[in-house]
């Protein structure tokens, strides 16, 4: 793929219908399960993706074992006995993926260096360290509170810990998905606010599927104790790739179906639909499918973001070429992504010319600016190439910068674009 594309503007109003990639979120959690199970399970509808082959890479250098079975991926477990390999454990930039590796490697007997790229050491994973000391675990952060890892593991004693979930939601799903293996029952009391609290919900329906109950009490869970067993899991479309094509309606007006995006999902960011229909948008469901309409007016409003982190870069593209202002709110811990997400944003947004004022916990969009050709920075973030391309279908003269980022969650993204035109 070349280093710059240039988006073409779209002619008239869309009328597309568009499947999307397997869900990353849920098609992780689901490796994580079939690999700790007893027997082979199947992944259908499986994210193929850079960060999920990076966690399967390294699930199998813990004892799993992987194999494509035509687009379906069959996984036979380790039945909870976890070896770490000599060597390095490498997850890239995949945040998700290195805190989950760190809570299954602690399930081991013996050391682990686990190391990302260059960004991931600026993603703080000490929370989790510290929750997981509590129940034994020896490990530090080289660049604290920042990977790299390195871990003495002799397995998870389990009774009670208490972990910090206020700038990342994944250090609990990470503590959860490892909790049926600790020697006694395990115990996570929350010590402050929960962010991106869907994930949370996601994580223990995942576990269910693979034959895990959890007890939510009042600030804490219960996980049950395993073994997880195997099973057929089916992984939905992916609802943050689905955002970019529904907000493309908001954009170009017409009408786009996200044929592979069920209805209730287990995924938090299926809501963009809804936000949309807040900001004038038709919306209609049916059990497999999501389509959203635009016919009229495109109105900005006031949200509290926080619990949808991954859909602020589309919604604040839209958010551009509404009438009137939008502000999103409560999304501190954008600036712990792959890239400072708010800052990043609010420059590529100024580039095109839009008035943006950047909060220390969000964004205010004044709408309506007529926006200007410009080249897009994209910092390594595949959220902000994709939903930075959507400005294009209605700008001349936007290009982005590192088209070949969005293989992170979305390998066929610009193939899935430029379906879009008729
Ligand atoms: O658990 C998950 O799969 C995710 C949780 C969210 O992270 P935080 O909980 O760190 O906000 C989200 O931003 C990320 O893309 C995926
Ligand atoms: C933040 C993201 O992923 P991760 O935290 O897993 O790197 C993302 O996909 O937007």
């Amino acid at each position: 793929m070349s280093d710059l594309y240039p988006v073409k503007p779209l002619n008239g109003q869309l009328s597309a219908r568009v499947k999307v990639p397997g869900s990353k979120s849920i098609t992780q959690r689901a490796m994580v399960c079939a690999a700790l199970a007893k027997g082979v399970s199947r992944l259908e509808g499986w994210l193929r993706s850079e960060d999920t082959l990076l966690l399967r890479q390294a699930l199998v250098c813990l004892g799993a074992r992987f194999e494509d079975e035509e687009e379906d991926l069959l996984v036979t477990g380790m039945e909870g006995k976890v070896h770490p390999p000599p060597g390095l454990l490498f997850m890239g930039n995949n945040g998700t993926g290195i805190r989950f590796l760190t809570a299954v490697s602690a399930l081991g007997n013996g050391e682990a260096f686990i190391v990302g790229s260059r960004r991931m050491d600026e993603r703080p994973i000490a929370p989790l360290i510290e929750a997981l000391a509590a129940w034994g675990l020896r490990g530090r952060c080289f660049n604290d509170p920042c990977p790299p890892v390195y871990l003495q593991a002799k397995g998870l004693s389990g009774g009670k810990t208490e972990i910090s979930v206020a700038k990342s939601s994944q250090y609990l799903s990470a503590l959860l998905l490892v909790g049926p293996y600790t020697r006694e029952p395990a115990e996570i009391r929350l010590k402050d606010t929960l962010v991106s609290e869907p994930y949370v919900a996601m994580t223990l329906a995942v576990m269910e599927a693979f034959g895990v109950t959890t007890q939510k009490e009042d600030g804490g869970f219960r996980p049950a104790s395993g073994p997880y067993v195997a099973a057929h899991y089916r992984v939905e479309g992916d609802a943050s790739s689905a955002s970019y094509f529904l907000a493309a309606a908001a954009i170009a007006g017409g009408e786009v179906t996200v044929v592979n995006l069920p209805h209730p999902s287990l995924q938090g960011d299926a809501v963009f639909a809804a936000i949309l229909a807040r900001m004038g948008l038709r919306v209609s469901y049916s059990s497999e499918s999501v389509t959203v309409a635009r016919s009229g007016s495109l109105w900005g409003i006031d949200i509290d973001m926080g619990r949808w982190p991954d859909l602020v870069p589309t919604l604040a593209v839209v958010a551009a070429f509404a009438e009137g202002k939008t502000i999103i709110r409560n999304v501190a811990h954008l600036r712990i992504k792959e890239t400072d997400r708010l800052a990043a944003v609010a420059t590529e947004l100024k580039r095109l010319g839009a008035r943006v004022e950047e909060l220390e916990d969000g964004l205010i969009i004044y709408g309506g600016a007529s926006l200007r050709p410009a080249t897009i920075e994209t910092y390594d973030d595949h959220r902000i190439a994709m939903a930075f391309s959507l400005v294009g279908l209605k700008v001349a003269g936007v290009q982005i910068k590192d088209p070949g980022c969005v293989a992170k969650s979305f390998p066929n993204y610009w193939e899935v674009f430029e379906s879009l035109y008729p």
